[in-house]
């Protein structure tokens, strides 16, 4: 088996401390190409720490993590966004002062390596399938909660990603903004991106996700087909505090 054509990220042994606190420990994640992984986990086990690592923004201490056939573990973030690797923030990170189509053109051209023409052309291509189109021009600042999730997933579309990094995108949106939200991102599963997706609002992930992950004190406590591990005793038990 072809490890680059069939496994879009392969991290082994992954280890994160901050100071005296260890924040990931020895996790291993293996994801798919076209597949689509779900990570839950209390507040603080290191779930976000995790995308750092794998995106590049913060450097291992100890592990290995392997994108589309190709050792990445020491090159930077930019380099693994130019490779594919797209990410949201879980407080979304627009340039404020520009608008919408500018904060698109700005991560196509510098994230995405793309030219000004080839930018402009698919931004406005992201933006009518995130329902944005109508906002292009309008300030990132002046954007209420739900348009400031969509262009910070419309920022990692721009970059062209092959394994787009979700960091609890449905938090703090109304249900029927939720369920918007998940059909978008099954709309952008189906056209082929790899997808992991860190979430609190489980029933969200658990209408997309292909497999889940559970997070606890940096650790990999769980891992299997999401009904089934979500619904386990270790995960009740652990994750929600729950006696089961
Ligand atoms: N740069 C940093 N320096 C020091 N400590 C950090 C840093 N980043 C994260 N931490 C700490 O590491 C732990 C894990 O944080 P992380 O954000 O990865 O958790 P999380 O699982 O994503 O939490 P949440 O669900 O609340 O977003 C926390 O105790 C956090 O305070």
């Amino acid at each position: 088996m072809s490890q680059s054509n069939q496994t879009i990220l392969d991290a082994r042994g992954l280890s994160k401390s901050f100071g005296a606190l260890k924040v990931t420990n020895d996790v291993s994640l293996q994801v798919a190409t076209g597949e689509a992984l779900g990570i839950i986990g209390p507040n603080g086990a290191g779930k976000s720490t995790l995308f750092n690592l794998i995106a590049g923004t913060l450097p291992v201490d100890a592990g290995h993590i392997v994108i589309a056939g190709r050792d990445v573990t020491r090159t930077t973030a930019g380099v693994r966004c130019r490779m594919g690797v797209g990410r949201t923030y879980q407080i979304p990170k627009p340039f404020d002062g520009m608008t919408v189509l500018e904060n698109l053109l700005v991560a196509a051209t510098n994230g995405g390596g793309q030219s000004m023409d080839e930018a402009t052309a698919s931004a406005i291509d992201i933006l009518d399938r995130l329902g944005l189109g109508e906002l292009a021009d309008t300030q990132a600042s002046q954007l209420r909660l739900l348009d400031r999730k969509r262009l910070e997933m419309a920022r990692a579309l721009a970059t062209q990603p092959r394994l787009l990094l979700l960091d609890e995108i449905a938090g703090g949106l109304t249900e029927q903004e939720c369920e918007g939200l998940v059909a978008t991102i099954k709309d952008i599963r189906a056209a082929g991106v790899s997808i992991i997706w860190i979430e609190h609002v489980v029933h969200a992930l658990l209408a997309v996700v292909d497999r889940l992950v559970v997070i606890n004190f940096g650790e990999v406590l769980a891992e299997g087909l999401p009904q089934e591990t979500f619904r386990s005793r270790e995960v009740q038990e652990i994750y929600l505090g729950i006696e089961a």
